[in-house]
């Protein structure tokens, strides 16, 4: 399933329609490793470069930061609504089973609801744990998102994330299955492209969403990269950001540099979807095909995050 697509129409407001219903904005700004106590201007800023969808975790200790942000910039915006703005955070593996996923949600709840009032999306951060505390993570989510007068928290979608075909399979095929997982997060870029998961992934209509699409800063100085901005005259940044987006993905993008957070989004046009029409040139990202041939390694399987361990290819018991 090779991907040469050379042209797409997408904005910076643009979003994709989940298979829940819900439209998640197709271009996000990533909270790993950005300090707590720089993430709350951090995430302001992003809001007012443009950004729309937040990607924190639990485990990245900013989410608080991060909600107080959010709710900032919406009492400085009174013309952005809280549906505007996606946020997601991530459990912990440690809080898979049924038990501890409630427990872990209200500490979720005890740090971002105050500041968003709902949670757009919470995921399995990844498969680590096992099956049967895996299954018990779902059926908790199930309940919260089947009763959103809950309590302790609505949660509107959710999914996964560094799931295999074999994680899918066990939740797909589970007997107690009421919900299904709206996207997988996944490590994906050129050197990571993960072709068969995601034909899986669109067999089932879920979404596949790219963490780390410019590889953490690892691939940067690569020589064939190197070559193909020269050749090209677009810059790395530029090739790899929209790389991702025309292989259809929501994209993460993470900078602790605040000049970076725009030069990153304004990689997309400005405008709305509703501007867009087929015969307009308003919104439109393109690459050139030469670049998509030299980027496309269909085989090639460099997993360069989670200590250069592939987390879907995790076996119950492995460490
Ligand atoms: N579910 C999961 O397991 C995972 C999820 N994620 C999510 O995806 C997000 C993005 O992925 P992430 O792994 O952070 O990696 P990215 O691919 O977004 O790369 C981030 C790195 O690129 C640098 N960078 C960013 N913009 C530029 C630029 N314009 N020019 C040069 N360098 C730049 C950053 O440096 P600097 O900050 O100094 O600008 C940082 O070192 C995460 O923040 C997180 O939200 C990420 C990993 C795993
Ligand atoms: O977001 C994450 N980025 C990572 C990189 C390496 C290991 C774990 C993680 C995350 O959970």
């Amino acid at each position: 399933m090779s991907n040469l697509t050379t042209s797409i129409q997408l904005t910076q407001q643009s979003t994709y329609k989940l298979n829940n219903g819900q439209h998640i904005p197709v271009a996000g700004y990533g909270l790993y490793l950005c300090p707590d106590e720089q993430s709350k201007h951090l995430v302001y800023k992003a809001l007012e470069a443009g950004y729309r969808h937040i990607d924190s975790a639990v485990y990245y200790g900013n989410q608080r930061s991060a909600a107080q942000a959010i709710a900032e910039f919406l009492k400085d915006h009174p013309e952005v609504k809280r549906e505007d703005i996606w946020f997601t955070t991530k459990l912990t593996n440690d809080a898979h089973g049924y038990e501890e996923t409630k427990k872990e949600i209200a500490l979720i709840a005890s740090e971002i609801k105050e500041s968003l009032g709902y949670l757009d999306l919470v995921l399995l951060h990844s498969p680590k744990s096992n099956k049967e505390r895996r299954l018990g993570t779902w059926k908790a989510l199930q309940e919260f998102v089947l009763h959103p007068q809950n309590e302790v928290l609505n949660i509107r979608s959710i999914g996964v994330s560094n799931f295999g075909v074999d994680h899918l399979e066990e939740i797909l095929n589970w007997d107690g299955l009421l919900v299904k997982p709206v996207l997988n997060q996944l490590e994906l870029h050129p050197w990571l492209p993960r072709l068969e998961l995601r034909e899986y992934l669109c067999k089932h209509d879920i979404l596949a969403e790219a963490y780390s699409p410019l590889t953490q800063g690892y691939m940067l100085n690569d020589p064939e990269l190197l070559e193909l901005e020269k050749k090209s005259g677009i810059s790395k940044i530029e090739i790899l950001i929209k790389w991702s987006y025309l292989q259809g993905f929501v994209v993460l993008v993470k900078t602790e540099k605040e000049e970076r957070i725009a030069q990153n989004l304004n990689i997309l046009p400005k405008g709305n979807n509703d501007i867009l029409g087929e015969t307009s040139n308003l919104g439109k990202i393109e690459l050139p095909s030469s670049v998509l041939e030299a980027l496309d390694k269909p085989d090639s399987h460099v997993v360069l995050t989670w200590d250069n361990v592939d987390p879907t290819l995790y076996k119950d018991g492995d460490i």
